[in-house]
């Protein structure tokens, strides 16, 4: 491809990721990957320049743009080299024409940078949200110890006890390490909000939003694989993505369960005040990943940020039914808006009698409300609110 076809490219797949945020369709990387499926004539090159293209004009958008065009005209105005590229040639796109209508730049929707400025998150903390995440890495103890694991890399320690960094784009898969079970990709943060629960060996722990087992796996691997640890979601397909990295991770304790939502009591009546500690990884406006999904900023509306909210405090109801006397309730979002964070706490608390919110004390972040928070800009994770809540016995 030319470099003005690969901006073509770029600006029709910019076309597929805007209208996907509106319909809350498929993710930016997915549209990518089935791009070029159909576009063999595309090499490796080819694929990951029109890639960066495509989320460079994304993170230089604040709001959703008009067009893809309009995103890719954005993004020109501080690349020289870009706006010549618009030169009208076979594959590549029309030039420019005066008064074309170029995207806005900037954080996010305003009333989103609003929201976040009223969570505590100003611009300067904002603008983090935009930049390049790291690649971190959990070591599995049930298989290694961070001490003596060997890489083809330099990894440096993060925070996370069993934390580790390396540089962004390491092919982590093709490791023998990964493939071994004694790795897993991980951001520190959500390492950390691993430690909060301090699951131990013995206990019965339910997972009950665990997706494809990112936290469960570390779960596992604190207990030592002994007692009982139930991962449970609503979505089949991404709990079933969970058994081969189990298998891999040698967390041969995890029990799996599909719930149906709404009805999420009727599957775990079993548990009903049995739990030692409930995890609730709630879904969320995922404020706190727009370094992996810069995107997700395009998506979030007030209405959907309102329907999140309601399904935070359900779920927090339902994860309250099943904790034992004395037991544990960890909640946690990768979003920094109050709203979905130290607000449900507030919230909870108040529809609940006899419980209380743990002081937390986390190697990285800072006390959030009754919680606790992880920021890009000053923890370098993905932000994070954590709050651990104890039932009274
Ligand atoms: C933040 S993600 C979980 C990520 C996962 N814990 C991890 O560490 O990789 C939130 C999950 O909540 C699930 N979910 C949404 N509604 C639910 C419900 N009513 N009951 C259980 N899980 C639900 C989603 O399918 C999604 O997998």
């Amino acid at each position: 491809m030319t470099p003005a076809a690969r901006v073509q490219a770029a600006i029709e797949l910019l076309d597929a990721v805007i209208a996907a945020a509106k319909a809350d369709g498929a993710p930016a990387d997915r549209l990518i990957s089935d791009y070029f499926k159909n576009r063999r004539y595309a090499g490796s090159k080819d694929r990951r320049a029109v890639r960066e293209l495509v989320f460079r004009a994304v993170r230089a958008c604040g709001p959703v743009p008009p067009t893809g065009r309009a995103a890719m005209l954005r993004l020109a105005e501080t690349d020289p080299v870009l706006v010549n590229l618009f030169d009208g040639s076979g594959h590549g796109p029309a030039v420019i024409k005066p008064g074309e209508t170029v995207a806005q730049g900037g954080i996010a929707a305003e009333w989103l940078v609003s929201a976040l400025r009223t969570s505590g998150i100003d611009e300067a903390e904002a603008a983090s949200l935009l930049k390049r995440a790291p690649l971190d890495l959990r070591v599995n103890t049930l298989k290694a110890d961070r001490a003596s694991i060997l890489l083809p890399v330099e990894a440096e320690w993060t925070a996370a006890p069993q934390g580790l960094r390396v540089a962004p784009g390491a092919p982590v898969e093709t490791w023998d390490a990964f493939q071994a079970g004694q790795i897993e990709v991980q951001d520190t943060g959500s390492q950390l909000a691993c430690l909060a629960i301090g699951a131990q060996p013995g206990e019965t722990v339910l997972d009950l939003c665990a997706g494809a087992g990112g936290k469960t796996l570390a779960i596992a691997a604190a207990m030592d694989n002994r007692g009982k640890l139930v991962a449970s979601d609503s979505d089949r397909a991404r709990l079933a993505r969970m058994a081969p990295r189990a298998i891999r991770a040698g967390a041969g304790m995890i029990e799996t369960r599909l719930l149906n939502p709404g009805q999420e009591l009727e599957v775990l009546a079993d548990l009903a005040d049995r739990c030692d500690a409930v995890l609730i990884d709630a879904p969320c406006s995922g404020t706190g990943t727009w370094r992996r999904n810069p995107e997700a900023r395009w998506r979030l509306t007030t209405d959907r940020l309102a329907r999140f909210a309601q399904v935070q405090a359900r779920l927090l109801d339902v994860g309250a039914n099943l904790v034992a006397p004395g037991g544990r309730l960890i909640y946690v979002t990768c979003s920094l808006l109050d709203e979905e964070g130290a607000g449900q706490i507030e919230s909870f608390l108040a529809r609940h009698d006899g419980w209380g919110a743990d002081d937390i004390d986390l190697p990285l972040g800072e006390a959030r409300g009754r919680g606790w928070r992880l920021s890009p800009g000053r923890d370098e994770t993905d932000g994070f609110f954590i709050a651990r809540l104890t039932r009274a016995c």
